[in-house]
Protein backbone atom coordinates (compact mmCIF):
# COMPACT_ATOMS: atom_id res chain seq x y z
CA UNK A 1 0.00 0.00 0.00
CA UNK A 2 1.41 3.47 -0.81
CA UNK A 3 1.90 6.16 1.66
CA UNK A 4 -1.14 7.56 0.22
CA UNK A 5 -4.30 5.92 1.41
CA UNK A 6 -7.10 5.75 -1.28
CA UNK A 7 -9.52 8.40 -0.62
CA UNK A 8 -13.64 6.84 -0.56
CA UNK A 9 -15.54 7.90 -3.19
CA UNK A 10 -18.69 9.65 -2.23
CA UNK A 11 -20.96 7.48 -0.15
CA UNK A 12 -24.19 7.77 -2.29
CA UNK A 13 -26.24 5.47 -4.73
CA UNK A 14 -25.18 5.88 -8.38
CA UNK A 15 -26.19 2.54 -10.35
CA UNK A 16 -28.39 4.66 -12.58
CA UNK A 17 -28.12 8.31 -14.62
CA UNK A 18 -31.31 8.83 -16.01
CA UNK A 19 -31.37 11.54 -18.98
CA UNK A 20 -33.83 13.99 -20.33
CA UNK A 21 -33.47 16.80 -22.66
CA UNK A 22 -34.37 20.25 -20.82
CA UNK A 23 -36.31 21.37 -23.49
CA UNK A 24 -38.61 18.40 -22.98
CA UNK A 25 -40.42 19.33 -19.63
CA UNK A 26 -43.45 17.08 -20.45
CA UNK A 27 -40.84 14.14 -18.87
CA UNK A 28 -39.47 15.83 -15.72
CA UNK A 29 -42.33 14.47 -13.46
CA UNK A 30 -41.96 10.72 -14.58
CA UNK A 31 -37.82 10.91 -14.43
CA UNK A 32 -38.87 12.13 -10.57
CA UNK A 33 -40.70 8.94 -10.65
CA UNK A 34 -38.19 6.88 -11.96
CA UNK A 35 -35.94 4.48 -9.77
CA UNK A 36 -33.21 6.44 -11.05
CA UNK A 37 -30.24 6.98 -8.82
CA UNK A 38 -29.15 10.22 -10.31
CA UNK A 39 -31.07 12.73 -12.50
CA UNK A 40 -29.72 14.55 -15.52
CA UNK A 41 -31.85 17.35 -16.95
CA UNK A 42 -29.81 18.28 -20.03
CA UNK A 43 -28.87 21.08 -21.59
CA UNK A 44 -26.15 20.07 -23.93
CA UNK A 45 -26.63 17.68 -27.23
CA UNK A 46 -30.12 16.56 -26.89
CA UNK A 47 -31.21 19.89 -26.87
CA UNK A 48 -31.08 22.39 -30.59
CA UNK A 49 -29.51 25.67 -30.43
CA UNK A 50 -32.52 27.68 -30.71
CA UNK A 51 -34.19 25.91 -27.51
CA UNK A 52 -31.39 27.05 -25.07
CA UNK A 53 -32.95 29.39 -23.44
CA UNK A 54 -36.27 28.04 -23.11
CA UNK A 55 -34.52 24.79 -21.74
CA UNK A 56 -32.77 26.76 -18.86
CA UNK A 57 -35.64 27.90 -18.31
CA UNK A 58 -37.70 24.66 -18.02
CA UNK A 59 -34.79 23.30 -16.09
CA UNK A 60 -34.53 26.22 -13.64
CA UNK A 61 -38.38 25.86 -12.52
CA UNK A 62 -38.13 21.60 -12.29
CA UNK A 63 -35.52 22.58 -10.06
CA UNK A 64 -37.58 24.49 -7.83
CA UNK A 65 -41.15 22.76 -8.57
CA UNK A 66 -40.75 19.09 -8.24
CA UNK A 67 -40.01 16.99 -5.82
CA UNK A 68 -37.24 15.42 -6.33
CA UNK A 69 -37.46 13.03 -3.33
CA UNK A 70 -33.65 11.53 -2.19
CA UNK A 71 -32.32 11.83 -5.78
CA UNK A 72 -28.83 13.17 -6.60
CA UNK A 73 -30.23 16.30 -9.03
CA UNK A 74 -27.77 16.80 -11.71
CA UNK A 75 -27.80 19.62 -15.11
CA UNK A 76 -25.33 19.13 -17.61
CA UNK A 77 -24.15 22.34 -18.72
CA UNK A 78 -22.61 22.64 -22.77
CA UNK A 79 -19.14 22.07 -23.61
CA UNK A 80 -16.65 24.98 -22.82
CA UNK A 81 -16.26 25.16 -26.96
CA UNK A 82 -19.60 26.51 -27.13
CA UNK A 83 -21.23 30.09 -26.64
CA UNK A 84 -23.64 28.49 -23.89
CA UNK A 85 -21.79 27.29 -20.88
CA UNK A 86 -21.54 30.33 -19.23
CA UNK A 87 -24.72 31.24 -19.59
CA UNK A 88 -26.26 27.76 -18.68
CA UNK A 89 -24.23 28.25 -15.09
CA UNK A 90 -24.94 31.64 -14.30
CA UNK A 91 -28.85 31.36 -15.21
CA UNK A 92 -28.98 28.06 -13.53
CA UNK A 93 -27.41 29.00 -10.20
CA UNK A 94 -28.65 32.68 -10.02
CA UNK A 95 -32.34 31.52 -10.25
CA UNK A 96 -32.67 27.56 -9.32
CA UNK A 97 -32.49 26.46 -5.55
CA UNK A 98 -30.24 24.48 -3.33
CA UNK A 99 -32.09 21.73 -4.01
CA UNK A 100 -29.18 21.40 -7.30
CA UNK A 101 -26.40 19.05 -6.29
CA UNK A 102 -24.31 19.01 -9.44
CA UNK A 103 -23.49 20.17 -12.36
CA UNK A 104 -22.24 17.84 -15.36
CA UNK A 105 -19.62 19.25 -17.70
CA UNK A 106 -19.53 17.46 -20.65
CA UNK A 107 -16.35 16.96 -22.86
CA UNK A 108 -13.65 17.63 -20.86
CA UNK A 109 -9.76 17.99 -21.78
CA UNK A 110 -8.24 18.88 -19.29
CA UNK A 111 -7.91 20.04 -15.59
CA UNK A 112 -8.08 23.84 -17.07
CA UNK A 113 -11.48 23.06 -18.19
CA UNK A 114 -12.84 22.65 -14.59
CA UNK A 115 -10.91 25.83 -12.87
CA UNK A 116 -12.65 27.60 -15.62
CA UNK A 117 -16.22 26.34 -14.48
CA UNK A 118 -15.17 26.47 -10.94
CA UNK A 119 -14.35 29.93 -11.02
CA UNK A 120 -17.48 30.78 -12.58
CA UNK A 121 -19.72 28.49 -10.13
CA UNK A 122 -17.36 30.17 -6.94
CA UNK A 123 -18.37 33.73 -8.54
CA UNK A 124 -21.94 33.04 -8.91
CA UNK A 125 -22.17 30.96 -5.31
CA UNK A 126 -20.48 33.95 -3.59
CA UNK A 127 -22.95 36.57 -4.81
CA UNK A 128 -25.71 34.66 -4.58
CA UNK A 129 -24.60 33.50 -1.13
CA UNK A 130 -26.22 29.81 -1.83
CA UNK A 131 -24.81 27.72 1.00
CA UNK A 132 -24.58 24.00 -0.30
CA UNK A 133 -21.70 23.99 -2.51
CA UNK A 134 -22.33 22.22 -5.93
CA UNK A 135 -20.11 19.17 -7.05
CA UNK A 136 -18.94 18.24 -10.46
CA UNK A 137 -19.28 15.60 -12.79
CA UNK A 138 -17.70 15.35 -15.66
CA UNK A 139 -17.59 13.10 -19.16
CA UNK A 140 -14.60 11.74 -20.59
CA UNK A 141 -15.58 11.87 -24.07
CA UNK A 142 -12.26 13.08 -26.34
CA UNK A 143 -9.41 12.03 -27.08
CA UNK A 144 -7.68 14.84 -25.27
CA UNK A 145 -10.05 13.99 -21.54
CA UNK A 146 -8.50 10.22 -21.64
CA UNK A 147 -4.96 11.63 -22.00
CA UNK A 148 -5.61 13.98 -19.21
CA UNK A 149 -8.06 11.76 -17.47
CA UNK A 150 -5.82 11.98 -13.68
CA UNK A 151 -5.34 15.72 -13.94
CA UNK A 152 -9.12 16.30 -14.38
CA UNK A 153 -9.77 13.59 -11.50
CA UNK A 154 -7.86 15.65 -9.25
CA UNK A 155 -9.23 18.96 -10.27
CA UNK A 156 -11.09 20.72 -7.70
CA UNK A 157 -12.38 19.15 -4.41
CA UNK A 158 -15.83 19.59 -6.15
CA UNK A 159 -15.14 16.43 -8.29
CA UNK A 160 -17.40 13.52 -7.16
CA UNK A 161 -17.93 11.56 -10.30
CA UNK A 162 -16.37 10.75 -13.88
CA UNK A 163 -18.69 9.00 -16.97
CA UNK A 164 -17.37 7.85 -20.15
CA UNK A 165 -19.41 9.07 -23.61
CA UNK A 166 -18.87 6.40 -25.72
CA UNK A 167 -20.61 8.41 -28.60
CA UNK A 168 -18.24 11.46 -28.51
CA UNK A 169 -15.40 9.58 -27.41
CA UNK A 170 -15.52 7.32 -30.69
CA UNK A 171 -15.81 10.35 -32.65
CA UNK A 172 -12.94 12.39 -31.07
CA UNK A 173 -10.91 9.01 -31.50
CA UNK A 174 -11.72 9.04 -35.48
CA UNK A 175 -13.42 5.42 -34.78
CA UNK A 176 -15.07 3.70 -37.73
CA UNK A 177 -18.82 3.41 -35.61
CA UNK A 178 -22.22 5.22 -35.57
CA UNK A 179 -23.15 2.76 -32.81
CA UNK A 180 -23.37 4.49 -29.17
CA UNK A 181 -21.60 1.82 -27.09
CA UNK A 182 -21.76 -1.83 -26.79
CA UNK A 183 -20.06 -4.56 -29.46
CA UNK A 184 -19.06 -3.26 -32.69
CA UNK A 185 -19.39 -5.95 -35.47
CA UNK A 186 -15.76 -4.70 -36.82
CA UNK A 187 -13.82 -5.33 -33.80
CA UNK A 188 -12.89 -8.81 -33.38
CA UNK A 189 -10.07 -11.11 -33.68
CA UNK A 190 -10.06 -13.93 -36.18
CA UNK A 191 -9.25 -17.63 -35.01
CA UNK A 192 -5.84 -18.76 -36.77
CA UNK A 193 -6.15 -20.42 -40.78
CA UNK A 194 -4.18 -23.61 -39.01
CA UNK A 195 -6.13 -23.95 -35.36
CA UNK A 196 -9.52 -23.64 -37.74
CA UNK A 197 -8.69 -26.49 -39.90
CA UNK A 198 -11.08 -27.06 -42.91
CA UNK A 199 -13.87 -25.44 -40.54
CA UNK A 200 -15.13 -21.76 -40.14
CA UNK A 201 -13.21 -19.38 -38.61
CA UNK A 202 -14.28 -18.15 -35.32
CA UNK A 203 -14.66 -14.27 -34.46
CA UNK A 204 -13.59 -13.63 -30.96
CA UNK A 205 -15.50 -10.07 -30.07
CA UNK A 206 -13.11 -7.39 -28.76
CA UNK A 207 -14.05 -4.65 -26.54
CA UNK A 208 -13.64 -1.19 -27.77
CA UNK A 209 -14.02 0.71 -24.47
CA UNK A 210 -12.03 -1.60 -22.32
CA UNK A 211 -8.91 1.46 -22.05
CA UNK A 212 -11.26 4.08 -21.79
CA UNK A 213 -13.53 2.31 -19.00
CA UNK A 214 -10.11 1.42 -17.33
CA UNK A 215 -8.54 4.74 -17.57
CA UNK A 216 -11.19 6.16 -15.97
CA UNK A 217 -11.46 3.57 -12.71
CA UNK A 218 -8.02 3.99 -12.41
CA UNK A 219 -8.13 7.70 -11.99
CA UNK A 220 -11.98 7.80 -9.82
CA UNK A 221 -10.05 5.33 -7.45
CA UNK A 222 -7.17 7.27 -6.95
CA UNK A 223 -9.07 10.29 -6.11
CA UNK A 224 -12.16 9.61 -4.71
CA UNK A 225 -14.89 9.70 -7.51
CA UNK A 226 -17.29 7.46 -8.44
CA UNK A 227 -16.52 5.58 -12.15
CA UNK A 228 -20.12 5.36 -14.15
CA UNK A 229 -20.15 4.07 -17.76
CA UNK A 230 -21.82 6.38 -20.10
CA UNK A 231 -25.34 5.73 -22.75
CA UNK A 232 -25.86 2.61 -24.26
CA UNK A 233 -27.66 4.02 -27.41
CA UNK A 234 -30.10 0.92 -28.62
CA UNK A 235 -32.57 1.14 -25.86
CA UNK A 236 -34.50 -1.92 -28.14
CA UNK A 237 -32.00 -4.11 -26.79
CA UNK A 238 -31.61 -5.22 -23.45
CA UNK A 239 -29.32 -8.07 -23.26
CA UNK A 240 -26.96 -6.01 -24.77
CA UNK A 241 -27.25 -2.88 -22.43
CA UNK A 242 -26.98 -5.73 -19.78
CA UNK A 243 -23.46 -7.15 -21.24
CA UNK A 244 -22.32 -3.87 -21.34
CA UNK A 245 -23.37 -2.84 -18.02
CA UNK A 246 -21.92 -6.47 -16.78
CA UNK A 247 -18.57 -5.90 -18.18
CA UNK A 248 -18.22 -2.18 -16.51
CA UNK A 249 -19.68 -3.62 -12.92
CA UNK A 250 -16.97 -6.43 -13.05
CA UNK A 251 -13.84 -3.40 -14.26
CA UNK A 252 -15.45 -1.36 -11.09
CA UNK A 253 -17.79 1.45 -12.22
CA UNK A 254 -20.37 1.52 -10.00
CA UNK A 255 -23.60 2.63 -12.37
CA UNK A 256 -24.27 3.30 -15.94
CA UNK A 257 -26.51 6.09 -17.73
CA UNK A 258 -30.31 5.43 -18.92
CA UNK A 259 -31.25 6.92 -22.28
CA UNK A 260 -34.86 6.05 -21.81
CA UNK A 261 -36.81 5.09 -18.69
CA UNK A 262 -36.38 1.14 -19.44
CA UNK A 263 -33.07 1.49 -19.25
CA UNK A 264 -33.49 2.16 -15.60
CA UNK A 265 -34.19 -1.57 -13.94
CA UNK A 266 -31.52 -2.53 -16.30
CA UNK A 267 -28.85 -0.90 -14.54
CA UNK A 268 -30.15 -1.27 -11.17
CA UNK A 269 -30.34 -4.65 -11.37
CA UNK A 270 -26.38 -5.15 -12.43
CA UNK A 271 -24.89 -2.30 -10.02
CA UNK A 272 -26.87 -3.86 -7.00
CA UNK A 273 -25.08 -6.54 -5.61
CA UNK A 274 -27.12 -9.70 -5.38
CA UNK A 275 -27.96 -11.26 -2.45
CA UNK A 276 -26.07 -14.47 -3.15
CA UNK A 277 -23.16 -11.71 -3.92
CA UNK A 278 -23.39 -10.42 -0.30
CA UNK A 279 -24.25 -13.80 1.26
CA UNK A 280 -20.53 -15.12 -0.17
CA UNK A 281 -18.92 -11.91 0.78
CA UNK A 282 -20.10 -11.83 4.02
CA UNK A 283 -19.03 -15.97 4.56
CA UNK A 284 -15.68 -14.85 3.32
CA UNK A 285 -15.62 -11.99 6.14
CA UNK A 286 -16.56 -14.75 8.53
CA UNK A 287 -14.04 -17.25 6.98
CA UNK A 288 -11.14 -14.86 7.87
CA UNK A 289 -12.08 -14.21 10.80
CA UNK A 290 -11.80 -17.17 11.52
CA UNK A 291 -8.10 -18.12 10.19
CA UNK A 292 -7.16 -14.67 11.97
CA UNK A 293 -7.63 -16.09 15.43
CA UNK A 294 -6.00 -19.49 14.41
CA UNK A 295 -3.44 -16.90 13.59
CA UNK A 296 -3.15 -17.25 9.96
CA UNK A 297 -3.32 -15.23 7.15
CA UNK A 298 -5.07 -16.95 4.82
CA UNK A 299 -8.07 -19.95 4.73
CA UNK A 300 -9.65 -22.12 2.40
CA UNK A 301 -13.54 -21.16 1.00
CA UNK A 302 -15.21 -23.41 -1.28
CA UNK A 303 -12.24 -25.34 -1.87
CA UNK A 304 -10.10 -21.42 -3.28
CA UNK A 305 -7.49 -19.64 -1.34
CA UNK A 306 -8.99 -16.33 0.37
CA UNK A 307 -6.51 -13.81 2.05
CA UNK A 308 -6.34 -10.09 3.44
CA UNK A 309 -6.68 -8.90 -0.28
CA UNK A 310 -10.04 -11.08 -0.06
CA UNK A 311 -11.49 -9.48 3.04
CA UNK A 312 -10.66 -6.16 1.14
CA UNK A 313 -12.79 -7.85 -2.23
CA UNK A 314 -15.69 -8.59 -0.21
CA UNK A 315 -15.53 -5.50 1.82
CA UNK A 316 -16.33 -3.54 -1.12
CA UNK A 317 -19.32 -5.71 -2.00
CA UNK A 318 -20.70 -5.54 1.70
CA UNK A 319 -20.34 -1.47 1.57
CA UNK A 320 -22.03 -1.37 -1.54
CA UNK A 321 -24.71 -2.78 -0.33
CA UNK A 322 -25.41 -1.40 2.65
CA UNK A 323 -25.24 2.24 1.03
CA UNK A 324 -27.41 1.05 -1.39
CA UNK A 325 -30.15 -0.13 1.52
CA UNK A 326 -29.29 2.95 3.61
C1 LIG B 1 -24.77 10.14 -26.56
C2 LIG B 1 -24.36 11.26 -25.73
C3 LIG B 1 -25.54 11.76 -24.90
O1 LIG B 1 -25.61 12.93 -24.74
S1 LIG B 1 -26.78 10.73 -24.23
C4 LIG B 1 -27.75 11.82 -23.19
C5 LIG B 1 -28.56 12.82 -23.91
N1 LIG B 1 -29.76 12.24 -24.46
C6 LIG B 1 -30.93 12.35 -23.86
O2 LIG B 1 -31.08 13.02 -22.85
C7 LIG B 1 -32.07 11.59 -24.47
C8 LIG B 1 -33.00 11.12 -23.38
N2 LIG B 1 -34.08 10.30 -23.89
C9 LIG B 1 -35.10 10.80 -24.62
O3 LIG B 1 -35.17 11.97 -24.95
C10 LIG B 1 -36.18 9.83 -24.97
O4 LIG B 1 -36.19 8.77 -24.06
C11 LIG B 1 -36.10 9.26 -26.42
C12 LIG B 1 -36.11 10.39 -27.45
C13 LIG B 1 -34.84 8.42 -26.61
C14 LIG B 1 -37.31 8.35 -26.63
O5 LIG B 1 -38.47 9.10 -26.27
P1 LIG B 1 -39.92 8.57 -26.68
O6 LIG B 1 -40.93 9.45 -26.00
O7 LIG B 1 -40.01 8.45 -28.16
O8 LIG B 1 -39.94 7.13 -26.04
P2 LIG B 1 -41.16 6.21 -25.68
O9 LIG B 1 -40.66 4.82 -25.75
O10 LIG B 1 -42.34 6.53 -26.53
O11 LIG B 1 -41.48 6.60 -24.16
C15 LIG B 1 -42.20 5.73 -23.31
C16 LIG B 1 -42.65 6.51 -22.08
O12 LIG B 1 -41.52 6.99 -21.37
C17 LIG B 1 -41.53 8.42 -21.30
N3 LIG B 1 -40.12 8.86 -21.46
C18 LIG B 1 -39.40 8.95 -22.58
N4 LIG B 1 -38.15 9.33 -22.32
C19 LIG B 1 -38.08 9.51 -21.00
C20 LIG B 1 -37.04 9.89 -20.10
N5 LIG B 1 -35.80 10.22 -20.55
N6 LIG B 1 -37.32 9.92 -18.79
C21 LIG B 1 -38.55 9.61 -18.30
N7 LIG B 1 -39.59 9.23 -19.10
C22 LIG B 1 -39.34 9.20 -20.41
C23 LIG B 1 -42.43 8.87 -22.44
O13 LIG B 1 -42.93 10.14 -22.17
C24 LIG B 1 -43.46 7.78 -22.43
O14 LIG B 1 -44.32 8.00 -21.34
P3 LIG B 1 -45.88 7.60 -21.42
O15 LIG B 1 -46.42 8.26 -22.65
O16 LIG B 1 -45.90 6.10 -21.49
O17 LIG B 1 -46.44 8.15 -20.14
C25 LIG B 1 -23.14 11.16 -24.84
O18 LIG B 1 -22.76 12.44 -24.38
C26 LIG B 1 -21.98 10.56 -25.58
O19 LIG B 1 -21.21 11.31 -26.19
O20 LIG B 1 -21.87 9.32 -25.54
MG1 LIG C 1 -21.37 13.42 -25.58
Amino acid sequence: MSFKVQPAAPARPNRCQLFGPGSRPQIFEKMAASAADVINLDLEDSVAPGDKAQARRNVVEAINDIDWGAKTLSVRINGLDTPFWHKDLIEVLENAGERLDLIMIPKVGNAGDIYAVDALVSAIEAEKGRKKRIGFEVIIETAAGLQHVEEIAAASPRMQAMSLGAADYAASMGMQTTGIGGTQSNYYMLQNKEDAGDGPRARHWCDPWHHPIVAIVAACRTHGLLPVDGPFGDFSDDEGYLAQARRSATLGMVGKWAIHPKQVALANQVFTPSEEQVREAREILAAMEEAEKAGQGAAVYKGRLVDLASIRQAQVIVRQAEMIAG
